[in-house]
């Protein structure tokens, strides 16, 4: 379990982070979201160790990260924004000596190399130098070095980023994988179609501060599906007659039916038999995205 309690981090004058709280529980998957320079990385980097807290503390499994880093870090995988293999060694050999310090023997950490590469798609690239990797490849590599002792805990800063869309699909069905075996996974990510694929829970942060939690049912629940649609002329009678349709509101020079129980083409149907001219009609599947600006523009943002 990942406990992030009351953190806050400043660079000079720059508050990067303040007062940042959030759980994440064994066996559940939680997005980070939020826009460019909002401190995710931040928090992140300080939930595993590598930038201490001007004030707060991370609890890894009941240890603190600040005080008992050893035994916290030991509980908690890690893959960085943009790992950095600059180094000539071969894939496989890097493993084994990374590998090394987690007590493994060379002989054990070859075939946990051989394998686990494998798995990351890597088998044709064991003995290519981790310098020449491409950005997903290294990507790729961070992963399975993150699960040589296979922690209980995961935090992955935008890991989707440098995955080609087969890389992604294997890290849904590792997160799915992880879930069951009751780890905790705490993953920043912008493509947000996927972190609503992957996650349980969505937190979201805006200017260093957390702005809110919800789980990702009851944000697909809030954002429902509707058809906008623009008429040459709205009146009363025309809003009592898509009533039967769903929730009707005016928005403008649009109507817009929330949650619809019939398709666009069966509105278009209806309207143009009543002798209404119909200029637009769209069916907008609402997504965590418009969620996000939603609460960003709740707030005045
Ligand atoms: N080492 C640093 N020195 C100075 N300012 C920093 C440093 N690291 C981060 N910041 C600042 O802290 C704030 C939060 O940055 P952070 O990298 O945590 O955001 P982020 O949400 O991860 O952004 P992105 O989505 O762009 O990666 C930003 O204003 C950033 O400029």
């Amino acid at each position: 379990m990942i406990e992030i309690n009351n953190i806050s981090k400043y660079f000079g004058n720059v508050k990067a982070i303040e007062n940042v709280s959030f759980n994440v529980s064994n066996g559940e998957i939680v997005g980070y979201v939020g826009l460019n320079g909002a401190g995710k990385t931040t928090t992140i980097r300080v939930a595993v160790g590598v930038l201490p807290p001007d004030s707060g503390d991370v609890s890894i499994d009941g240890f603190s990260i600040t005080r008992d880093k050893r035994k916290a870090s030991e509980k908690i995988g890690w893959v960085p924004e943009l790992p950095i293999f600059e180094t000539d060694f071969k894939a496989l050999d890097y493993f084994v000596y990374l590998a090394g310090y987690y007590g493994l023997s060379s002989s054990e950490a070859k075939k946990m190399g051989k394998e686990m590469l494998e798995r990351f798609g890597l088998e044709n690239a064991l003995n290519m130098k981790l310098s020449a990797f491409s950005q997903g490849m290294k990507k790729r590599f961070a992963l399975a070095v993150s699960m040589i002792n296979d922690p209980p805990n995961f935090i992955f800063d935008e890991v989707l980023n440098g995955l080609d869309p087969q890389g992604i699909a294997f890290f849904r069905d590792m997160a799915v994988d992880f879930k069951k075996r009751k780890k905790a996974i705490l993953f920043s990510s912008h493509i947000l179609g996927e972190v609503q694929n992957i996650a349980d829970r969505v937190v979201f942060i805006h200017k260093g501060k957390v702005i809110g939690s919800y789980k990702v049912d009851e944000i697909i629940n809030t954002v429902k599906p509707s058809i906008v649609i623009k008429l040459d002329k709205i009146d009363d009678n025309t809003v009592n007659l898509l009533e039967k349709y769903g929730k009707v509101s005016k928005q403008g020079e649009y109507v817009v039916i929330s949650s619809p129980s019939v398709s666009s083409g069966e509105v278009v149907k209806v309207l143009v038999e009543k002798g209404l001219n119909v200029l637009e009609i769209k069916y907008e599947e609402r997504s965590l995205e418009d969620f996000f600006f939603s609460l960003l523009k709740s707030r005045g943002e």
